[in-house]
């Protein structure tokens, strides 16, 4: 374990966040008792979890869809790795959601049975490289840097939480046969926000009906979130995490790396020789 940053603890050869981690907890993580019904959301940081855990949140609480509780969807789907209101887990009512960065190998064994869901959300490397910037920059629990350049050069050398993006995902995909598991893409949630729903919500055998698909939809949505108190994360960032400006958590929500993609690939097509 290597202790000597401020801000990244190197837990067997991947990063935490160390002012929000319970290293006692990562001690013991592989044998964390996994329940068939749980569902966990996985993740590399700024690719769309929070957007998940109100997807989730309204998904399985009718009282979330009907505004009539008001609970946290950090409370809903809580960080396994990030337990900053100290839950305990193992008292938590089945299904339990779970949300997660860590890599592959690092999960519960548990999962590998199958039988738990992991959803995993995946985002285009220039809007999470764009998002981190300013994330790392906003939260006091970050080292924050003087320009993109400096943010750029510890994001491609895996020197920030979550280590390297590429390894984060190639790794879930190539050992995705071990899990019970479904690919989202960001860019596609935000193209198709009820197909994704419907997607999700088939996925953990969660049939809505039109109506309560519609009310995901609509409360999942960036504009909705960003003013919901129970999904935007204003306050636990200014109250709990700390942060260094008045930036927000949920700062554009954009899907610009994506179509620039597009537009690059358009060459590729196998251009007519004359
Ligand atoms: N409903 C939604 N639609 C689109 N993007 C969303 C969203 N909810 C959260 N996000 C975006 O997801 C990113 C945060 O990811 P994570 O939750 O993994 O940290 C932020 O991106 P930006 O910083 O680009 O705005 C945030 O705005
Ligand atoms: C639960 C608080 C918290 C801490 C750090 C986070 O950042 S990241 O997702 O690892 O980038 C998010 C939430």
């Amino acid at each position: 374990m290597d202790n000597t940053d401020q801000y990244l603890l190197n837990f067997k050869g991947y990063n935490f966040d160390l002012p929000v981690v319970d290293v006692d907890f990562l001690e013991n993580l592989e044998d964390f008792e996994i329940r068939d019904d749980d569902v966990f959301i996985v993740t590399y940081p700024k690719s769309g979890t929070i957007w998940a855990q109100q997807i989730l949140s309204l998904i399985y609480f009718e009282g979330h869809r009907s505004r009539t509780e008001i609970v946290k969807t950090i409370d809903r789907v809580p960080f396994l790795e990030y337990n900053i209101h100290k839950m305990d887990f193992l008292e938590r009512p089945s299904p339990r959601l779970f949300c997660t960065h860590l890599p592959y190998y690092l999960v519960p064994k548990g999962l590998k049975s199958k039988k738990a869901k992991i959803i995993y959300i995946y985002r285009n490397p220039k809007d999470v490289l764009t998002s981190y910037f300013h994330f790392s920059n906003l939260i006091l629990a970050m080292q924050a840097t003087n320009n993109m350049e400096e943010f750029l050069e510890k994001f491609l050398d895996g020197k920030v939480v979550g280590s390297l993006w590429f390894d984060h995902i190639r790794n879930w995909y190539k050992y995705r046969h071990d899990f019970n598991i479904l690919f989202m893409m960001y860019e596609e949630m935000k193209m198709d926000l009820r197909s994704s729903v419907l997607k999700i919500s088939h996925f953990l055998e969660k049939e809505l009906s039109e109506e309560d698909l519609e009310a995901v939809v609509k409360q999942a949505t960036f504009t909705n979130m960003k003013s919901d108190p129970k999904a935007n994360y204003n306050d636990i960032l200014r109250n709990e995490v700390g942060t260094r400006n008045d930036g927000h958590f949920m700062r554009k929500g954009d899907a610009q790396g994506f179509m620039r993609v597009k537009v690059f690939r358009v060459p590729l097509i196998p251009w007519p020789v004359h």
